[in-house]
């Protein structure tokens, strides 16, 4: 009796424990489903309605503009900026105050109509101040014109290449590495959904007036020409990943790639359809070959053992193995420490007399070009 009473005991408990742990299991369950619904609403709100800021704040819906108001803001398409692939770009002096550039995308092409409807809707909810921000557009009688904020110091391209340009300083180009890998965190790991530029290259960065970086044109990149025939590649001569050559598969790890390429170029200010690639590669088969390779403008001007660290990022980005490639957060993290270390101003010879090092790298500058001319010759 006293057997069959503690099996009813064991009984109840068991089924009393088992009731607690369905019901804890319901509970649990409805209140994940909420949070997951809750955070779907606030990711589509992003998508659709009113795009939201880093800090969380609303912006302001974009502008849709007629021609006739760009018209007057650019002195009838007088103040030309540019031209790129697409169209020209204008500077526009808006009636209502404010400076602003136009891109004015060519109307027989059939590719920039699609790519037009592809970054309105996407810049109208990708706000980040790395980011060339859209603040408006018009759809005018076919023409179609995108409105960016106004970059006052132009591309890092131009910056790098032009002899007209000030030298841009070792600090301003650790700053400007570290804006670029902001900007391209937010695009891989703070749009939802995320976002993969495509076609990162110098010219498609930009500087405001303080000189701070911000990446422009995701959206429309475009077909790469070789020979003069569509190679169906998107993105730019020099900055594209050989994996997606051969693979036809652009990943967020190409995005990567070209950004090493845009590294390289800060510390070499040497164009990637200048040969970049293969002077990294002939400085890369001596320990601390990048001082060879360094911007001439910058010898005795930087901190070559951070000029070092961060031709070694250079170097983990442009990994042939994609996954073998650091994620930008990883990038973002490394940059800030060099940065850190560079203000802190940690980063130094121990002891070593610096004008031996400055004599030391322009000899092995002399040594690299002497190499680079006879390899130009024998492949003549
Ligand atoms: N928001 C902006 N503010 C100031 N200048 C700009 C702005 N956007 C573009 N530009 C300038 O206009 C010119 C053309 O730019 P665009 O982006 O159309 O072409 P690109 O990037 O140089 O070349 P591609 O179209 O082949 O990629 C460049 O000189 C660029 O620096």
């Amino acid at each position: 009796m006293a057997h069959r009473g503690n099996l009813v005991i064991v009984g109840i408990s068991v089924g009393l424990a088992l009731g607690i742990f369905i019901a804890s299991l319901v509970f649990f369950g409805l209140r994940w489903y909420k949070k997951r619904a809750h955070l779907r609403r606030c990711a589509n709100e992003r998508c659709t309605t009113t795009p939201m800021s880093p800090d969380g704040t609303r912006m302001a819906k974009l502008q849709a503009l007629t021609r006739v108001d760009i018209q007057k803001a650019t002195q009838n398409f007088t103040t030309i900026l540019g031209q790129g692939s697409f169209g020209p770009v204008y500077k526009a002096t808006m009636a209502i105050g404010g400076v602003v550039a136009v891109k004015v995308l060519a109307s027989n092409s059939k590719q920039g109509e699609k790519e037009f409807q592809t970054e309105v809707s996407l810049l109208g909810r990708l706000h980040h101040r790395n980011l060339v921000n859209l603040v408006g557009y018009c759809v005018d009688k076919g023409q179609h014109m995108l409105i960016y904020e106004f970059m006052s110091n132009g591309s890092l391209a131009r910056l790098l290449y032009s002899q007209e340009e000030r030298v841009l300083s070792w600090e301003e180009r650790l700053q400007i590495a570290l804006d670029i890998s902001h900007g391209i965190e937010y695009l891989h790991d703070g749009a939802v959904p995320p976002v993969i530029h495509r076609d990162l290259k110098s010219a498609n960065i930009l500087l405001d007036r303080s000189m701070r970086a911000k990446v422009a044109d995701f959206g429309l990149s475009k077909e790469e020409e070789f020979e003069g025939r569509n190679s169906g590649l998107k993105g730019t001569y020099g900055y594209i990943d050989p994996t997606y050559i051969s693979t036809n598969k652009f990943t967020m790890k190409s995005d990567i790639y070209s950004f090493g390429i845009i590294l390289f170029e800060l510390i070499t200010a040497i164009h990637p359809q200048q040969n970049l690639m293969e002077y990294v590669n002939l400085a890369s088969m001596s320990p601390d070959g990048v001082d060879e390779i360094l911007d001439k403008r910058l010898i005795g001007e930087c901190n070559i053992v951070e000029a070092r660290s961060l031709a070694a990022v250079a170097h983990k980005c442009l990994h042939k193995t994609p996954r073998k490639r650091p994620s930008i957060g990883e990038v973002s993290q490394a940059i800030l420490k060099i940065k850190q270390r560079h203000k802190e101003g940690t980063t130094s010879f121990a002891g070593e007399d610096i004008s031996g090092v400055v004599n030391w790298i322009e000899l092995q500058q002399m040594e690299l070009s002497k190499m680079s001319s006879v390899k130009e010759k024998i492949t003549e």
